[in-house]
């Protein structure tokens, strides 16, 4: 049927079950035929054939069923334009809150320069078009990130901007708008906090998390030889794929209590690695550890390829097995010592001096979550009706608004504080001065994130607890993100981090 302008009195009189028209924001939609296949059943579609069902629909839908559903639409109110913005691809959010003032069409910062909003602009796009979708599909069927999609992103030079600043991005000009020498850890966090937007935390994982946090320690501390060039070449072309294997089930934070074993073969040329290890994000996927292991004198990190002896089983964790969390057994598996990463016995120093960057980009992502709840809150109190008004009518509701706004904006005040610090000191400096504070400011955020995702939860009443529909964000947060607070070292020990490291620069000062 064309697109056509309709009268309500025409759509009026279409008020049958098997002839059945409604208005839903001024466009015309025949229900006629899809009437039976309705998830929520005939009736209620019935009880509105004919009429202008807008209010009912928005109380029960999210826009994106009618994007869905857009071949059901015959036509518009004659003399009547749709009202509800729907943002299109790359584009900012107008529901208050919803962006980081930074990004607001009146905001000002002083942080941010010309090619961090340029940045964020073709990083948004990208992950609108490309990342989204595919993150949706792959955090509800549970299968591994499409190998089109690393593609993409490596040929973006996206793989080795998540690495954060660093000589990987020498040379290059990321998505035609930053030099790779000039990328620093503003738009390092502006990258982190878009793809943060895919509201799918086990994908979120799922793309390449263990790269992010295992390469670094390849960069940094294997000795340069055409070994380490092929293996940095082949995972940043994305044509492999790396993760980090720390943790066991004997021991988590506590790294003394590794039993993973590394052994010097008799004639001094491979280590012989012997043990398990659990939570280990990608790992299903992986064809590269970089494993955390006991030597006779202490604690050393290896590179390990997959071979005969590694054995890699999926752990069912909160969030979806799109993750690839494994836990994985390394059975006498042989790897050559050039594959050392650091000093043997000297390990800590290698694990240690990623994690400010990690707990970084995890903050980050975190607070961005935190603000889509709030964005999801204001959008459903202002269109839920419930007793006979909107719920963004009832005082609590807006107390509870209060709260997780105040949360996510002071949150981010500190991230891009923290990140401008970032940006004006030393890697040396950063470890001195910055592992405190970037420890209280991840346990800051997932403090908040707790807060707000139990607030949004009461908010969305059974729709939070529910997969799909209206609170599947809210729910989808609940569920997850529990991550951001144990993975990189959980909330206490990094609060205990931040006062520890505070003692210690202590003056005498007295009261
Ligand atoms: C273009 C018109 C419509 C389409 C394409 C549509 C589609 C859907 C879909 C896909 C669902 C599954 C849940 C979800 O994904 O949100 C659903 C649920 C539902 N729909 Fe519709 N619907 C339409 C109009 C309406 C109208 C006008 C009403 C009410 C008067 C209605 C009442 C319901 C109810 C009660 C549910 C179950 C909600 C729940 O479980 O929370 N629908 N609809």
């Amino acid at each position: 049927m064309p697109h056509a302008a309709l009268t309500r009195e025409a759509v009026a009189t279409h008020n049958k079950p098997d002839d059945l028209w409604c208005v839903i924001d001024h466009k015309v939609y025949d229900l006629s035929e899809f009437v039976d296949a309705h998830p929520g059943g005939s009736v209620v579609l019935e009880q509105v054939a004919g009429t202008d069902a807008t209010k009912a629909f928005y109380n029960l839908h999210r826009q994106e069923v009618l994007e869905k559903y857009q071949s059901l639409c015959i036509g518009t109110i004659e003399g009547e334009k749709p009202e509800v913005i729907v943002p299109g691809i790359g584009e900012l959010s107008t529901v208050p809150y919803a962006e980081p003032l930074w990004l607001r069409p009146e905001g000002q910062s002083p942080y941010f320069k010309e090619s961090h909003r340029a940045l964020q602009r073709k990083v948004r796009e990208f992950v609108d078009k490309y990342v989204t979708p595919e993150a949706q599909q792959k955090e509800k069927d549970g299968t591994y990130i499409s190998q089109e999609l690393i593609d993409r992103m490596a040929a973006n030079d996206v793989l080795a901007m998540r690495l954060g600043p660093g000589k990987q991005l020498h040379g290059k000009n990321l998505f035609g708008v930053v030099k790779g020498e000039e990328f620093d850890y503003l738009h390092d966090m502006v990258q982190a906090q878009e793809f943060a937007r895919i509201n799918a935390r086990g994908f979120s994982d799922g793309n390449m998390a263990g790269m992010m946090i295992s390469l670094t320690a390849v960069i940094q501390w294997m000795p340069e030889s055409p070994r380490k060039a092929k293996v940095v070449d082949e995972v940043l072309s994305g044509k492999k794929k790396i993760c980090l294997a720390i943790t066991e089930a004997f021991a988590g934070s506590d790294v003394a209590g590794l039993r993973t074993t590394a052994t010097k073969s008799a004639d001094g040329k491979h280590y012989i690695i012997r043990g398990t290890k659990k939570w280990i994000t990608n790992g299903m996927f992986c064809d590269y550890f970089v494993v955390g292991c006991k030597t006779d004198k202490g604690f050393s990190v290896v590179l390990v390829e997959r071979q005969e002896g590694v054995e890699t089983s999926l752990i069912k964790t909160s969030y979806s097995p799109t993750a690839g969390t494994s836990f994985i057994e390394f059975n006498d598996v042989k790897t050559p010592v050039e594959n050392l990463l650091g000093q043997e016995h000297n390990g800590f120093t290698v694990i240690m001096s990623n994690f400010n960057h990690e707990r970084f980009m995890m903050a980050s992502g975190s607070i961005r979550m935190s603000r889509t709840i709030v964005e999801e809150c204001l959008k459903w109190c202002n269109q839920r009706i419930v007793f006979g008004k909107p719920l963004i009518n009832q005082p609590v509701m807006r107390q509870k608004l209060a709260k997780m706004i105040s949360l996510v904006e002071s949150s981010q005040a500190w991230l891009e504080s923290i990140a401008y610090q970032m940006c004006h000191m030393s890697y040396a400096e950063q470890s001195k001065h910055l592992g405190g504070p970037i420890g209280l400011l991840k346990s800051h955020a997932t403090r908040a994130a707790h807060e707000i995702a139990d607030e949004a939860t009461n908010i969305f009443g059974g729709r939070g607890i529910t997969q799909g529909g209206m609170g599947r964000v809210v729910e989808m947060f609940h569920r997850t993100y529990k991550f951001d607070a144990i993975l990189g070292g959980t909330e206490e020990i990094l609060a205990d981090l931040g006062v520890r490291q505070a003692v210690k620069k202590m003056p005498k000062a007295m009261l």
